[in-house]
């Protein structure tokens, strides 16, 4: 199958290619001035890192391999410190360039990592996950976790280049594939109705690699996403409907310590979203019926512990889309008509968590 490239506007556009066997891209990408590659990837993921590893040497590139602890237990200062002294130890100039191979937390880590190292290097990153090809790797936000919250340290610092190759998938387990895709379904609600469609039509499919829509649904996410982040990198505005299902989400992630996947989280955010236009009077019955049925049909949780319900309102305070103590939520008027829902009353607040809760 040949690879795809989906372009990324803006005032740095840069290419994601999206292929199945395609690490011979690699260092195209990285380009001819990077003598030094800082290659940061989970230190359990030698198999999946090693052909882009292998590609970046046979070009030519000096490569460190810079391992970090695996998944969300990397996305910390300290290992954010650990891989500054690292690059400084090895004499990382500016033209050199970092590449983030592995998950969503790998390339959010590598990304910052590479935006402030010098104040900006070059990153091309290399998702190896569902939810990094079709959404993490895409689009320039880079971060870190804090004890207070979730990605509350990081850059805008958009990428060079995206690789994502398929054919990595097929080892990733399971659970973490169908993480990924609660942001292919958030995709589908806020601006393409066929990625519902799709699932509807294949669930079980829908949870597989191989399954009969995959490259489709990776490549109409991106598209969404691309299309998104072209215009508004910094989340000035309409960037803001990426983060739909994310403030209850990401309040789930922190109280749950960041051992809860930020897909599930997600899942459940967004189901929280839907009870909230609905409260709100903005989405009828159905449409909340259709966030559960398509979740629940990929085994993504949509319903968490009604005890923790006090916990989650405090943490939610700190959501990037905040205004002063203003919260706002990105909800549906519609499916492909998201809008923000600023500042609802408390009583709305229970109400829709009441309807997600056990
Ligand atoms: N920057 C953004 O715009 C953005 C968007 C969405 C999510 N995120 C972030 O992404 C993170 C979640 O990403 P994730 O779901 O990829 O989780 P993850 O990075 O924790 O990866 C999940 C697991 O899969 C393993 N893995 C990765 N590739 C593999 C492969 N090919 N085979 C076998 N195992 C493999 C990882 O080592 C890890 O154990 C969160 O931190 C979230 O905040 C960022
Ligand atoms: O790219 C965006 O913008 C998003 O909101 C995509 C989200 O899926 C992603 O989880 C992002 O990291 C959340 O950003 P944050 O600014 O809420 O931390
Ligand atoms: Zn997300």
């Amino acid at each position: 199958m040949t690879a795809r490239r989906i372009e990324v506007g803006g005032s740095h556009p840069y290419d994601v290619v999206v292929g199945s066997g395609v690490f011979g891209e690699l260092s195209r990408q990285v380009g001819p001035s990077a003598a030094r590659v800082a290659v940061i990837r989970p230190d359990g993921l030698g198999e999946v890192a090693r052909p882009a590893l292998r590609a970046l040497e046979a070009a030519g590139h000096t490569v460190h391999d810079m391992r970090v602890p695996d998944g969300e237990a990397a996305k910390n200062v300290t290992v954010a410190a650990d891989l500054w002294e690292r690059l400084g130890r090895a004499g990382f100039t500016r033209t050199d360039a970092v590449v983030g191979v592995g998950g969503g937390a790998t390339t959010d880590l590598a990304g910052f990592v590479a935006a402030t190292w010098l104040r900006g290097v070059n990153v091309v990153l290399v998702p190896t996950t569902l939810l990094g090809m079709v959404d993490a790797a895409v689009g320039g936000k880079t971060g870190i976790n804090t004890a207070e919250g979730k990605n509350l340290v990081g850059a805008f610092h958009p990428p060079v280049g995206v690789l994502c190759d398929i054919a990595t998938l097929p080892s990733l387990p399971t659970a973490d594939y169908i993480g990924g895709l609660a942001e292919i379904v958030k995709a589908g609600f806020i601006a393409d109705p066929v990625i519902l469609d799709r699932i509807e039509k294949d669930p079980d499919g829908a949870t597989r690699p191989e399954g009969r829509h995959t490259r489709e649904l990776v490549e109409r996410a991106i598209a969404v996403k691309a299309e998104v982040v072209s215009g508004d990198l910094r989340e000035s505005g309409r960037r803001e409907m990426l983060n739909y299902g994310h403030t209850l989400g990401h309040a789930i992630e922190r109280v749950e310590n960041y051992t809860f996947r930020h897909g599930y989280a997600v899942a459940i955010g967004m189901v929280y979203a839907a009870e909230l236009a609905h409260v709100n009077g903005r989405i009828d019955a159905e449409t909340v019926r259709r966030h559960r049925s398509i979740l629940t049909s990929v085994g993504l949780p949509t319903a968490y512990s009604g005890e923790a319900w006090r916990e989650l309102r405090e943490t939610m305070r700190v959501d990037k889309k905040a205004r002063g103590t203003t919260l706002r939520f990105v909800v549906l008027d519609d499916i492909g008509e998201p809008t923000i829902l600023a500042d609802p009353p408390e009583e709305t607040l229970d109400a829709a968590y009441n309807a997600v809760s056990v």
